[in-house]
This record gives C-alpha cells, structure tokens and sequence, in this order.
C-alpha cells in the first residue's frame, strides 16, 4: 500500500476530481461514510451517545458526513464546530446544511464547560477537528479541548489522522488526540507509522474513499504487508537441490566478535541457503568450527582479524559463492579496513555490506559508485549517520528520505535499520516496513539480519526484493517471539524463528 506525506495525499485527491472524474463531495462522502461503516464491526454505533468535533477545514467537512451516517445507525449525535465558523471551507458549509435539515444538534464551542460534559457523557468521540490541514503546533483553547478529549473514557475515532500529528513527520509535542481508532483516507500516511504518530492512531483503518487503485502510482513509497512478501518469494521445487538455493559466503568475525559470523550464518540456513560457508580469521576459526555443523567454516590467515594479505585467498574462496556478506564483527582495526577496502575493489559480484564494513566505508571514504560490485547495505542510524556525515538526530527527523537520497546517489540498496525500518532502491523506490518490536534491540539481530538478505538473494531473489522481504521475515519472526516472551529473546531465537515467520507468509 502506498505511504503518502501531505503533498502526495493531496496529489492523490486532485487526480481523483481531475483525472477521473470523482468530484470532491464524492470523495467527502465516502470518507465520512466510511468511518463508520469500517468500524462498526468493532463499535457499536446504535444508541450511543456520539459527539462529533469539526474544525472549519474539509476534516470537519470528513466529520459532518460521518455524523448522518452514524444518526442513520441509530446513535444519539451532537456536533460541535470547534473554530470560526464563518471559516468553513465552501463544501464543508453544504455538509452542515444536510445535518441541520436533519436536526442534528449542532453546538459552537463557546462554552468550554458544557463541551467538557458531553465529552465526559459521550460513547463515542468523533475527532474531525484537523487532518493533513495542520499548520503550527496547537495551542489555546483547541490544545485544552484535545487533552480533555484524551482522559475522556469514550471511545475515540479520529478521521484521517488523529488530530494534532503532523502529517509528514508523525511529530505532535505531545499533544494530539490518543484515538483508539483512525481511519486513513485515500492512503496510510506517514503520521501513521512514524514515530511518535504511531503511538496515537491504535488500529489503523483505511478507507480507499473510491479512488481508483492506479492513481496512486506517482507515489514511490512503499508500506509493505504480508501479501507483498508473498508475491515476491521463491517457490521451493519438488526436485530442487541444495545447488539451487543459492552458496553463501560470509566474511566475519575478529577476536572478542567470534560468534558474530556464526548469528549471520545462522539467519542464512534457517532461511533456507543451499549451503553456507564463513570465512573467519586464522585465529578464531578453531572457536567457531563445529558450533553448528551445517556451516562449513575456512580459517583465512592467522591472526586475530582480517589482514590485507588475506583479501587473495578470500577472493579465491569467493569464486564458488553466489553472494558475499561481508562485515558482521569484522572489527575496526586498520590492517581490516584496508582489507575491505582492497576486497571490495576487486569483487565484481553481489555483497551485503553490515557493521564494521560500512565503518570502514566511511572511514576510508570508499565510492561504491566507482566499484564493479552491487550491493546491499545494511546500517543501523549510527552507522547510516556516519556514511553520510550527519547527526543521528538529523537523520531519525526524516529517514525516509535520507535513505532514498543515498541510495539514489549511490546506485545501492540501502536497508536502514530502527523504526521503522526503510529499504531504499537505486530507483528511488522506498519500502518502510510493518513488522518489528522493541524486543528487537539486542546484540546480533543485524547480524541475523544481513544472512536472511544474502540467503533470500541467494535463493534467486532480485536484490531489492531480498532486502525488502528479508527485513520483514526477520521482524516478523521476532513479532512471534514478542508474541510467547515479550521481551528477552536473543538473535539466535530470531534465526531459528525465521522458517515459522516464512511459513506465516506464505499461509494464504
Ligand atoms: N478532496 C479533498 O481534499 C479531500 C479531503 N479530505 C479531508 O480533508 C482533510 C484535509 O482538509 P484541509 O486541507 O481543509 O485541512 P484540515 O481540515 O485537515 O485542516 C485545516 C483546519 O485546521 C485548522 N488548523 C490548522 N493548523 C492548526 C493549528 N496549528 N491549530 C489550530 N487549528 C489549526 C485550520 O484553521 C483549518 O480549520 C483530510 O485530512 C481529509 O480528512 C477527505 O474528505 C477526502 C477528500
Ligand atoms: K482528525
């Protein structure tokens, strides 16, 4: 589904009304109808005492249309116009005029105190005060009325977005309306999965208000559910063998980092590689080989971590993997940064560049523009922020757009990981993901991660496509560990969970 900011979403709207034909009461209509025709399996509408809050934009208009539809249900419906109402937009006047033929009690807040007892009396709360309209942050009079909206034991809906959250940023300084449901119109939008918008919305409805599925198309961002997944993962033939899943090589590990490899390792298999080989230094091979027999690991030189001098008899192991991961606790030390930056010069195939790679990349100002290879990289905020030398702050405030900047200007798939976590296509695509908890932030969950990318591509998927659906497979898995443990689970756990997470996918 796509996931529009306030410019798209109202792009969205023009070309519905322009392109093909629906007029804008149309599109009003079937908004405020809709917010009650797709909660009503959750709410009962039927005798409750329902208070609609409009503000004077065309979320207001969104909340006059909803009130008819929810008298016609059999509720008991109060509106108040929170606002100059000689500021109604044009079609929200005409709205206003059927609810008035129909004697639904329309109510300006003048009184603050009398608003305060219908709010406490109320079922129902209908939030239409402001959607994509908002401006400033809120203030005054509207700024008491949503708090006093929020200690309310009604249940909450708010229309389109809850008021008070920024549409492009999710941001609200903590003041916007908590509902329990919204309902998206059009599309989800970005105030819904953002941090901390996502925390007001509580479960997410969305209402295609009639607008045709292609209209949508100029959008190039991405909310990715279960159904895309499915579509995009390889089907297992009856006769296949363990030489069509793809031979996977990872180069990881230094000393202190030993088991980092192996959690890579281990998201490979449990994602269903052919055959998984680590490439570990001399020193630290002995630690590793046999902790799980399926992977067979080489010891490459003898030190402790990886050496310049060891980048030829890498490539030379290289030559009978079909993808490359390359970084999970490689270490920082010089004699590792050069090696990846010599490896990288001469590899001509696919790498899932993680950890102390992309420190290397960073610090050695490595182009992966100029280099033969194509890659996945796979940050988290800190290492993103180090690539591309910004704060971390600056960074979280718009990483959609971050994320597709550099993968753009360096023709790469770049995974950013955190919440939400973003893929981002040499096209300019992006895809933002849906699974994921806070359980997640324990060591090693990336190192899982980036052999769940290699596995995936390993097993024949295009490279986009790998990290968009290896990213939710993982989380997913994790969500079915938050499910039984809540939090506490480790990256192993994860790994192991990976074959139930894509099974979950795949069930129709
Ligand atoms: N064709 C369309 O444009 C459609 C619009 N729809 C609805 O219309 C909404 C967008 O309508 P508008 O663009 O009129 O904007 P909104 O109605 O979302 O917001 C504008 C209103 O909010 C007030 N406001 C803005 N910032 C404020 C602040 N900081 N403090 C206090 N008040 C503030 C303004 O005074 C104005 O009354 C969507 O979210 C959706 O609900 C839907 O009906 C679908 C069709
Ligand atoms: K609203």
């Amino acid at each position: 589904m796509k996931l529009l900011n306030k410019i798209e979403s109202q792009k969205l709207d023009s070309l519905a009304i322009n392109e093909y034909g629906l007029s804008e009461s149309t599109l009003m209509e079937s908004a405020g109808a809709s917010v009650i025709s797709l909660t009503s399996n959750y709410i009962q509408w039927d005798a409750a005492k329902v208070v609609v809050l409009c503000g004077t934009g065309n979320n207001g208009g969104d909340g006059f249309v909803a009130a008819r539809y929810a008298t016609l249900m059999g509720a008991d419906v109060v509106i108040f116009i929170v606002g100059n109402i000689s500021h109604l937009t044009k079609i929200s006047q005409a709205y206003k005029a059927i609810v008035e033929k129909m004697k639904i009690p329309i109510k300006a807040i003048q009184k603050a105190e009398e608003t305060y007892r219908f709010l406490e009396d109320a079922d129902i709360i209908v939030d239409a005060l402001i959607g994509t309209g908002l401006t400033s942050a809120i203030k005054g009079e509207k700024a008491k009325l949503i708090n006093r909206v929020n200690v309310s034991s009604a249940i909450r809906v708010s229309i389109d977005i809850p008021s008070g959250l920024v549409c492009d940023s999710g941001e609200c300084n903590g003041l916007a309306i908590k509902a329990d449901y919204t309902i998206a119109m059009g599309s989800i939008k970005r105030a819904h999965v953002l941090y901390p918008g996502c925390e007001y919305c509580g479960t997410i409805l969305v209402s295609r208000i009639g607008i045709p599925s292609k209209a949508d198309e100029f959008c190039k961002t991405e909310w990715v559910e279960k159904k895309d997944i499915e579509e995009m993962l390889p089907h297992r033939m009856k006769i296949g063998h363990k030489g069509n899943y793809g031979t996977i090589g990872i180069i990881a590990g230094s000393e202190g980092l030993e088991g980092a490899g192996l959690l890579t390792a281990c998201g490979a298999l449990y994602a269903g590689s052919g055959k998984v080989h680590l490439l570990v230094p001399g020193e630290i091979a002995l630690s590793i080989t046999g902790k799980v027999p399926e992977i067979m690991v080489s010891s490459i030189g003898e030190k402790n971590c990886f050496f310049v001098s060891d980048v030829e008899p890498v490539l030379q192991k290289l030559k009978s993997y079909n993808v490359v991961a390359l970084g999970t606790g490689i270490g920082r030390h010089l004699q590792t940064q050069l090696f990846v930056k010599e490896l990288l010069l001469k590899i001509n195939g696919t790498v899932i560049l993680d950890a102390d790679a992309l420190y290397a990349i960073a610090s050695l100002h490595i182009s992966l523009k100029e280099l033969p290879g194509q890659f996945i990289l796979t940050p988290h905020v800190g290492e993103f922020a180090r690539l591309i030398n910004k704060e971390v702050v600056e960074v979280e405030q718009n990483r959609i757009e971050w994320a597709r900047l550099y993968a753009q200007e360096n023709q790469v798939v770049l995974v950013l990981k955190g919440y939400p976590t973003v893929t981002a296509t040499p096209l300019g695509e992006v895809f933002v993901n849906s699974t994921g908890n806070p359980g997640m932030a324990t060591g090693g969950m990336g190192d899982v991660l980036t052999g769940v990318i290699s596995s995936l591509y390993g097993q024949d998927m295009e490279l986009d496509k790998a990290a968009v659906a290896g990213v939710y497979m993982h989380s997913l898995a994790a969500d079915l560990l938050a499910e039984e443990k809540g939090v506490g689970f480790t990256a192993s756990e994860v790994a192991e969970k990976i074959p139930q997470s894509r099974m979950l996918i795949s069930e129709k």
